[in-house]
């Protein structure tokens, strides 16, 4: 600590709280202990009667924490993230656009153990809105060696975001209704409408959709057709269980596509099926997707619309967290399902 004159501290780091005492109306602290004097303060100072202060000096080798946190910003957000000012030598990680949020859970270990750290954030793999807020980064102690950012340097080089928002793309979805019951006009479609409100979310249309009976030569053959006209992500629902009409399983894996899992360990949609055909994203939903509020359709559709390329591994990895506990006011996705 050095004893300075207050006119001379512009840009100085006050290394105790300035007490300001107005009787009868406020008694706390006018500046805290860490505050950079910037020249507006100056006046403030002198009128309690702070003619010199005690200025915290940094020395070569160290960094404030407002600045360090500042610059972890900078390392660790990547596209679509950004980070607010400091406050109380904390920064807010914000998204700049809605998407996918991506999080390293092992960069993100790795940064916090080094220590002096702290970088918390939210949940990753989930729908995040424009201006969300995705996490916040502080140092602990008040001042750190400039080593410590070497050190996140070295961690983070050559890995990619530890945070990142990826946007959205507009797919062409086609649908393919399976169901005799539904085809014979015995009852009225309402997967349908399920689903397009969930493409909705997406920016994304039905630009094609059939009703077919639970003919396993007919579901493939709608498969074919869309793939063959192009279409982005198809999706076939129904007959995904184990009653003897249950075909859609065996009339995607006779299109040649890589079932990628049929089953998954998530509750509600235990039986859907993931696979590709081509590049194209082809999925068999159950029928739980149709009245269940959220199922693991609605954790794989986020990752399939920001263009990821769905592994086992990914699917395997839902089953902690994959319980819904189906509350009476649902919070999705500001709740535990789905968050491995
Ligand atoms: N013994 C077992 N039973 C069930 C299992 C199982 O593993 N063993 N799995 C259960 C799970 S999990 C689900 S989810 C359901 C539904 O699976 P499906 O995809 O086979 O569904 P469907 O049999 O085709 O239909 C069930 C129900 O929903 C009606 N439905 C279907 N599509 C439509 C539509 N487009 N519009 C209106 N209604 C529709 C259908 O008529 C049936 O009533 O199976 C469990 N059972
Ligand atoms: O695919 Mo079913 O959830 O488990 O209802």
């Amino acid at each position: 600590m050095r004893r300075i004159k207050t006119q001379e501290a512009i840009g100085m780091v006050i290394g105790h709280d300035v007490t300001e005492i107005v009787p009868g109306e406020f008694k706390g602290a006018a500046f805290r202990k860490g505050h950079v004097i910037k020249k507006e303060d100056i006046e403030k100072l002198l009128r309690i009667g702070k003619e010199h202060i005690y200025a915290m000096e940094l020395q070569e080798d160290e960094l404030h924490e407002d600045e360090a946190a500042l610059i972890i910003g900078e390392l660790v957000c990547g596209d679509g993230v950004c980070f607010s000012d400091t406050n109380e030598g904390k920064i807010n990680i914000i998204a700049k656009q809605k998407g996918l949020l991506k999080i390293d859970k092992e960069l993100l270990y790795e940064i916090n153990n080094l220590g002096d750290i702290c970088l918390a954030t939210i949940h990753g793999n989930r729908v995040i809105e424009k201006d969300g807020l995705l996490g916040g980064c502080r140092v602990i102690p008040l001042v750190i060696k400039k080593k410590k950012i070497v050190e996140i340097k070295k961690v983070l080089k050559g890995r990619g975001s530890l945070i990142e928002v990826k946007p959205f793309n507009e797919l062409t979805v086609g649908l393919i209704i399976t169901g005799s019951e539904v085809y014979k006009e015995r009852i009225k479609d309402t997967f349908g409408p399920v689903i397009e409100k969930k493409m909705r979310g997406f920016h994304s249309k039905i630009v094609k959709k059939t009703i077919v009976p639970d003919e396993m030569e007919i579901i493939k053959k709608a498969i074919l057709e869309y793939k063959r006209e192009g279409l982005e992500f198809i999706i076939v629902t129904g007959g995904m269980s184990v009653d003897p009409d249950d075909k859609t399983p065996g009339a995607i894996k006779s299109t040649g596509a890589d079932i990628i899992s049929y089953g998954t360990p998530v509750l509600p949609g235990a039986m859907l099926l993931m696979s590709y055909l081509g590049d194209t994203p082809v999925l068999g939903l159950p029928g739980c997707v149709m009245f269940a509020h959220n199922t693991v359709f609605d954790l794989l559709l986020p990752r399939i619309f920001a263009g990821e390329k769905i592994v086992k591994r990914d699917i395997i990895s839902l089953g902690y967290g994959g319980q819904c506990l189906k509350c009476n006011v649902c919070n999705f996705p500001n709740c535990h399902f789905g968050k491995c």
